[in-house]
């Protein structure tokens, strides 16, 4: 069943209550509700918009910056033939099932999930055993409008064979889980109504470009393809260069079949890829592997998955990759570096764990992939993708299109091949085949080196071979040796060119964003109603609070000379005027997640000293204005602690604002 997720005071995290307070506080909000609301679409408001804007921030800097990756910013309208080259058209879609009576639609995989953890959580009350807070809340929430809850023992095999499927549920094809669905009786959890076989749906919003309707085209469901198509462009840019990667930031569109998972589950959100291109000899090593060797990371590996269990090791990416488990240097490099980003912005890293995907659950051509989960109220939900796509995208894009989706290498040592070449006597050849010329001449080229070898063998003894040439004649074409030689030569090849293979990290930034604010969410113990959001203070929306101790004129002069100085050094920063009390004002700062506050006061006026509050620790300290402004800028660009600057300026007791 899947764990409970705890604020780090211990209480079981109440969603709905965080729920209203990001609403209230507008960090995003329903979109079109005046018009009822379209499920999946959201829209963020300024908290959230800054909270994203920082993370995006912080990633380019993680990311594109510290490996000098090269940004595009591709069209999010992608013509057909693009998306069905990438094999998008036939193969992106979910299994959904229909109630036909209701005319309802389920994502299959999804309800055989609730239904399933809804009648374990059941059992377990049916054992008196403790149910958490939070499933309790669920339960009770669900019990009213999902007739599948009841307290009902079932046999520990059962317990057992249920909890083997939820471990594979992503493993399941649209048949295996139409099995599933008749085995354990599955039906619509509302009306108890029978359900229609899963089918596939396409999750792509279709549309046409253009007036006459005459190109088909797609938004993208990912930012990969444009990268895969600028490829060539990339290579050059970066003066035939390799390894290197693309990155690309922005809107993807999915038609989720049914999405109640708030910001985690919609319709339209913004994507981070990057798109690594590497030489697929010499084991995709990576030249920085070293500096992230000993990170540790808590790994789900596929086999204890296909047990039905989730138990993790924790190990080095540096073991992961020498053992096999993780398949090369540069997917286990990127796997490490998700997870230092991840901690940067503050993600609770007892709450991330990687998961190896299960063969059904990967695309065929796909050597290993791994998804960066995090646990939320919503259970662990995946929120990076890194997966190596092997040579696959950028070979089907070639053959399509003709194009040399490749790098050419100058070989330091030229390459001495021995190899059967056929050489065909033209003159005779044209003559005696005349229409046929073509078709034959394409299965001599297409001969293997074993074959070669033994017809050279039979065309020495015999003066003759014979070859199979489907369509011609009756599918076997002689040629005697006047017409063909067949001869061991030595090539040399001066230039060496592949397709390289891609390793691609793929950020869901909304994902990531609703799990931090999962992660830093916490009430004062005794004061429950009030939220407080820790957020890192690089990461935070607003860093400084700005508040004058009264109404008095003079304060507020000072508080605004202090914001404009904090504007001119790029640092957000909210004056709060209004009449509340401090700490009044600080409590819906502490809900914003704003962690610092200045407050002027009659001392200020005094000798132009000011307090500065931790919203963490709610302690503060006292000193002058210049000195209050660099301790600002250290914390917000991350380069102190408020412990640092605890230590460096004197505690301030005399006026505890709360
Ligand atoms: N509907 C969505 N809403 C928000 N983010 C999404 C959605 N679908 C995918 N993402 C994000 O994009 C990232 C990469 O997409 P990917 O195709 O790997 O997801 P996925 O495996 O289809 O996700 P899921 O299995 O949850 O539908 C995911 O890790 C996730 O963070």
């Amino acid at each position: 069943m899947a764990p409970i997720s705890t604020t780090k005071t211990g209480q079981p995290l109440d969603r709905q209550t965080l729920d209203s307070m990001l609403r209230r506080r507008l960090f995003y909000t329903p979109s079109f509700e005046l018009y009822g609301g379209v499920s999946g679409l959201y829209d963020y408001g300024p908290p959230g918009c800054a909270l994203q804007a920082n993370i995006v921030d912080m990633w380019r800097k993680h990311f594109v910056l510290e490996e000098d990756m090269l940004e595009v910013d591709c069209t999010m309208l992608t013509p057909h033939e693009v998306l069905k080259t990438s094999g998008h058209v036939e193969k992106f879609a979910d299994w959904m099932c229909k109630d036909p009576k209701t005319g309802e639609i389920f994502r299959a995989d999804h309800l055989v999930e609730e239904v399933l953890e809804a009648r374990l959580k059941g059992d377990k009350e049916a054992r008196g055993l403790k149910v958490d807070r939070e499933d309790d809340a669920d339960a009770k929430k669900k019990k009213k409008k999902v007739k599948d809850i009841k307290a009902l023992r079932l046999d520990d095999a059962v317990v057992k064979e249920y909890e083997e499927v939820l471990a594979k549920i992503d493993n399941y094809g649209g048949d295996e889980l139409g099995s599933l669905i008749q085995k354990y009786n599955i039906k619509n959890p509302t009306t108890g109504g029978d359900l229609l076989s899963p089918v596939a749906f396409n999750l792509m919003f279709q549309t046409s470009i253009g007036p006459s309707g005459g190109m088909a085209g797609y938004l993208r469901p990912e930012t990969a393809q444009g990268q895969f198509l600028t490829f060539q462009k990339l290579l050059e840019f970066n003066q035939q260069s390799m390894p290197f990667a693309s990155a690309s930031i922005g809107k993807s569109f999915r038609n989720e079949i049914s999405p109640r998972a708030g910001l985690m589950r919609v319709r339209e959100f913004l994507m981070a890829e990057i798109e690594h291109f590497v030489d697929p000899e010499g084991g995709k090593a990576h030249p920085r592997f070293d500096e992230v060797k000993d990170i540790e990371l808590t790994l789900l590996n596929r086999e204890v998955q296909l047990e039905g269990k989730t138990d993790v090791e924790k190990m080095s990416i540096g073991k992961a990759v020498s053992t096999g488990l993780v398949d090369n240097e540069t997917l286990g490099y990127f796997l490490a570096r998700i997870q230092l980003f991840l901690k940067k912005l503050g993600v609770d890293q007892s709450k991330v764990r990687f998961r190896q995907h299960m063969a059904n659950e990967m695309a065929h051509y796909a050597a290993d992939c791994w998804d960066a989960e995090l646990l939320t109220s919503y259970g662990w939900v995946e929120c990076v993708g890194c997966a190596d796509r092997s040579a696959y995208d950028l070979t089907v894009h070639a053959n399509r299109t003709g194009a040399p989706l490749v790098v050419r290498e100058t070989r330091s040592e030229p390459l001495r091949i021995e190899e059967w070449q056929v050489d065909l006597n033209k003159k005779k050849f044209g003559p005696k085949f005349k229409k046929d010329g073509k078709a034959v001449e394409a299965a001599v080229e297409a001969l293997t080196q074993e074959q070669r070898e033994s017809l050279a063998a039979g065309l020495k003894k015999d003066g003759k071979i014979a070859i199979d040439v489907p369509g011609v004649g009756n599918g076997k074409v002689e040629l005697e040796k006047d017409i063909l030689e067949i001869v061991k030569r030595t090539r040399v090849e001066n230039i060496r060119e592949y397709t390289p293979n891609v390793i691609e990290p793929s950020f869901g930034i909304g994902r990531i964003l609703y799990s931090l604010i999962e992660h830093v969410y916490w009430s004062r113990p005794g004061d429950e109603a009030r939220g407080v959001l820790s957020f890192p203070p690089p990461v935070a929306p607003t860093k400084v609070l700005l508040v004058p101790l009264s109404t008095n004129p003079e304060f507020s002069k000072l508080v605004r000379r202090i914001s404009h100085k904090l504007r001119g050094l790029g640092i957000s920063n909210r004056i709060d005027d209004t009449s509340a009390s401090i700490g009044k004002r600080y409590a819906r700062n502490d809900e914003l997640g704003t962690p610092l506050g200045v407050t002027a006061d009659f001392q200020s006026l005094k000798d132009g000293s000011f307090t500065l509050r931790d919203r963490d620790t709610m302690k503060q300290v006292r000193a002058s204005e210049e000195e209050i402004i660099a301790a600002i800028k250290s914390l917000s660009e991350g380069t102190e602690t408020w412990e640092d600057v605890a230590k460096r300026l004197p505690e301030f007791l005399e006026q505890q604002v709360d």
